[in-house]
């Protein structure tokens, strides 16, 4: 693994929020709200057509640290990063998108529900794997359990994480952060709901660091 992977690990914060945009000039917007609320890093899934707009508009602050997420090919994840995504992530391993981004020099997260693809990341010289879908696979037990065997492993577990869920699992050490749709919901943007996304964001927050969700 290289080193720009390994130092750019912790600026992805605890919390990762997860965002489904369908308009990219909601983006600026989005960031200033989620910034207000304490959060930093971002997610801009490919599942809109507006997701490269969106990533290169954020992209462009210095205040947000923007990564692409459901990235499914080589190409996506090229042009994510041509974009300006800082990391990329994935719903499942493929070789070829891990390769991209190790070529590029961009740290990747790929997707591992079983030991066989937490090893193969491994093989592939990553310490970092988003766990998907985390709730669904057995949540944060499930993890203590992957990660016995996989000790210098670090997870991102995302998919059905509920704010309440958050100190559940960023108890378990080998939990680098966690990633949730919650935080600000495609509905909520869609409907530029910013003072809400501000306040979910904030729960998200003191969930993260053992106060109230
Ligand atoms: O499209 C992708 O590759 C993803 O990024 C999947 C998302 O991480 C989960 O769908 C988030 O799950 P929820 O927080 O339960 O909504």
């Amino acid at each position: 693994m290289t080193d720009v992977q390994k130092s750019e690990h912790a600026d992805i914060g605890k919390v990762l929020p997860v965002l489904v945009i369908e308009d990219a000039s909601h983006a600026n917007a989005l960031g200033d709200a989620l910034v207000k609320g304490g959060l930093r890093a971002a997610e801009v899934t490919l599942r809109t057509a507006a997701g490269i707009d969106a990533i290169r508009t954020l992209a462009g602050r210095d205040d947000v640290i923007v990564g692409a997420g459901t990235v499914l090919t080589a190409e996506q994840a090229e042009r994510s990063i041509e974009a300006g995504a800082r990391f990329v992530v994935t719903p499942g391993f493929a070789p070829t998108v891990v390769r991209a981004c190790q070529e590029a020099g961009v740290p990747v997260f790929p997707g591992a529900a079983t030991a066989t693809e937490i090893q193969m990341a491994v093989d592939a010289g990553l310490d970092v794997v988003k766990f998907f879908p985390a709730q669904q696979l057995g949540g944060a037990a499930m993890i203590k359990a992957l990660s016995a065997p996989f000790r210098g492993v670090r997870f991102i577990p995302t998919g059905g994480v509920t704010t309440a869920l958050i100190p559940e699992y960023l108890a378990l050490p080998a939990v680098l952060a966690v990633g949730a749709t919650a935080v600000a919901p495609a509905d909520l943007i869609a409907g530029e709901r910013w003072v809400e996304i501000t306040t979910r964001a904030e729960q998200a927050v003191a969930a993260a660091s053992g106060g109230a969700a």
